[in-house]
């Protein structure tokens, strides 16, 4: 459990608007859990990717003392004084956030730490953190991205043997180039019990709106605290039980797009919590910026339609920056036929 003091409430002269959401939904038990190792792993994340875009995977072989020692580190981080947390923003889109998502009015019950793994991109932010944030914090962090990229590899190796693809690096290779686009993410989401709804009941606010991820894959891990909920494929939400020895695997753009649609890019969302703070740390695997991205051969039929259109990282990255969170960043990508089908 964690102890970090809240921001102040959103007050009448401040202009944040935050959204809430009508009712928790329940918990879901139907999520699939994968195990890294089980002689079925590949199917079942094949599978899972299809129906969810999205699947618990345990026995991942990461030690839990070094996610502790982040997780720790990410608390002792946002505990700090806040004058001392916004020397490392406002976000360049990387470094410190606070309540702000994105460039385009998006707001969260929220504070979060986003970090450029991109040796391309030079982010101020991002170079202030590595030259002024204690060693423990950096170390820590190193050492989990170093393993992060290790289990993404593994993951989306096991999803090209799951489909039958002979290449098992088809879609590990955007990752291990040296020039991926990859991100790192620590959010902290403290709890809302002081923010009250006029007839006394506590509100459920949003701590992250719905979006989907853009990138090929993200691996979440989080504290005890709930909160996730995904959107399903008829359109409900439901509530993740959380798991703090456990990675959630989410489908991102990237891979729907490679997949000709076959796996889908997850819609997510977070409430925050009334009574305690939600810590998760992301890992957001993305291909080099000039990287091409199409659906692939190997993954398709003879015959079978292309739904997307050829476009590279870097345009996507584009319009990314110009959309709201919730909005549908694929849009512009689909073919012109396969959208009127769709309509
Ligand atoms: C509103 C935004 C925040 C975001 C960039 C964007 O313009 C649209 C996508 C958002 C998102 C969602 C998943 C990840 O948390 C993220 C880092 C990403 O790659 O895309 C965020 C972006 C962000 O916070 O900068
Ligand atoms: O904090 C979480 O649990 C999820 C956040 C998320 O979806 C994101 O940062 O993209
Ligand atoms: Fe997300």
């Amino acid at each position: 459990m964690v102890a970090v003091s809240c921001p102040p409430p959103p007050t009448n002269n401040n202009v944040l608007l935050f959204q809430s959401c009508n009712k928790p939904a329940n918990f879901y038990e139907a999520i699939p859990v994968i195990g890294l190792s089980d002689p079925d792993a590949a199917s079942l994340i094949v599978r899972a990717s299809q129906d969810f875009g999205f699947f618990k995977l345990v026995n991942h072989g990461v030690p839990m003392e070094l996610i502790t020692t982040l997780e720790n580190e990410a608390v002792k981080y946002f505990g700090k004084p806040q004058s001392d947390k916004d020397r490392a923003g406002p976000p360049d889109p990387f470094g410190y956030g606070n309540k702000r998502i994105g460039w385009n009015g998006d707001v969260g019950w929220i504070e979060y730490l986003l970090l450029n793994l991109n040796p391309e991109i030079i982010s101020p932010n991002t170079q202030f953190i590595l030259n002024h944030y204690p060693h423990a914090f950096c170390s820590a962090v190193e050492k989990y991205v170093s393993e992060m990229r290790k289990l993404s590899y593994e993951v989306l190796e096991l999803m090209a043997d799951g489909l039958g693809i002979e290449e098992r690096n088809t879609f590990s290779r955007y990752l291990r180039d040296e020039k991926s686009d990859c991100l790192f993410r620590l959010n902290h989401y403290p709890p809302c019990s002081e923010v009250e709804a006029p007839l006394g009941c506590v509100k459920n606010l949003m701590g992250f709106g719905e979006h989907t991820d853009p990138q090929l894959i993200s691996l979440l891990r989080s504290n005890n605290t709930s909160g996730l909920q995904i959107c399903l494929r008829d359109g409900t939400w439901v509530s993740v039980p959380s798991d703090n020895t456990s990675f959630f695997i989410n489908i991102g753009d990237t891979l729907q797009v490679m997949t000709n649609g076959r796996f889908k890019s997850v819609k997510h969302r977070v409430l925050a919590d009334t009574s305690s703070s939600r810590v998760s740390m992301i890992y957001f695997g993305g291909p080099p910026l000039r990287e091409k991205i199409a659906p692939l051969g190997s993954v398709m039929e003879e015959e079978e339609e292309k739904l997307y259109k050829e476009f590279t990282w870097c345009e996507y990255k584009k319009a990314m920056y110009k959309s709201r969170l919730s909005d549908n960043r694929l849009a512009p990508f689909y073919k012109a036929a396969a959208q009127s089908d769709s309509e």
